[in-house]
């Protein structure tokens, strides 16, 4: 057991989905996985192992925002051996030729967050990005499976709410596709251990146009991403 999980070393794959949403790992668990057994319910945030087309993958809920992502990195990395992690979340899209249901994978993570100002000091913006060979494979994968995937660079934010909503058409000027709240902690946290790290997301909302999917959307959409994070943890 770790602080926050409550598996037994062995318990966990090699390789985890990472949704924010503990319910959301409970239904892949479900929906997708052979033989899935719950190894955690420490917080009630759910952790199960079980196969994918034969392979051992784990999903695990990180929560929402930072500071509970970067617990659950951390731990599942350095306490039970985790080598790739692949957060699987929904967004608000920035970009107007996104909607909702698209999937996207973060290649690169800018963030309001004061995490890693506090790690350099603020000398260094750091650059929190996407493990080459995950984001490559999910790539292909999408591809293979109809699925399309826009790659870009997206906002880790620490609030959902904002008062700056001047900040997010400045960003959008700068390319950036879309605003969550985990993927900049779970990059630089995978990378300092050594570990893979990729985000795939699903457009759930659209900030800019107010738009925001309904149940029968969300099921789709999310299909489509769980069956692309799956595929690539196990590639
Ligand atoms: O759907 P998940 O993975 O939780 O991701 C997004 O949804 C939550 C906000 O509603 C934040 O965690 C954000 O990153
Ligand atoms: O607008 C949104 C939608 C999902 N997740 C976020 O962080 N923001």
């Amino acid at each position: 057991m770790s602080v926050h999980i409550g598996g037994k070393p062995g318990d966990i794959a090699e390789r985890v989905l990472l949704p924010g949403d503990p319910m959301r790992a409970k239904w892949i668990a479900e929906t997708f996985l052979e033989d899935a057994v719950c190894y955690t319910e420490v917080r009630g945030m759910l952790g199960f192992t079980g196969t994918w087309k034969g392979q051992r993958v784990s999903v695990q809920g990180s929560g929402m925002g930072m500071p509970s992502a970067s617990i659950y990195t951390h731990e599942l990395i350095n306490e039970y051996g985790v080598k790739s992690v692949i957060r699987i979340g929904s967004c608000g899209a920035l970009a107007l030729d996104l909607n909702l249901g698209d999937v996207i994978a973060a290649i690169g993570s800018a963030t309001d967050s004061n995490m890693n100002r506090t790690r350099f000091d603020g000398l260094v913006d750091y650059a929190p990005v996407a493990d080459f060979s995950l984001l490559r494979k999910a790539v292909e994968l999408a591809e293979a499976q109809g699925t399309p995937i826009r790659v870009g660079s997206v906002l880790a934010a620490d609030g959902f709410y904002t008062d700056r909503p001047d900040l997010y058409d400045s960003l959008a000027d700068y390319g950036v596709l879309a605003v969550e709240m985990e993927s900049a902690a779970i990059y630089t946290i995978a990378a300092r251990y050594g570990a893979k790290a990729l985000t795939i997301l699903t457009v759930s909302d659209h900030i800019k146009r107010g738009e925001a999917m309904d149940s029968a959307q969300r099921e789709k959409g999310f299909t489509n991403m769980v069956k692309i994070g799956l595929d690539t943890a196990i590639a």
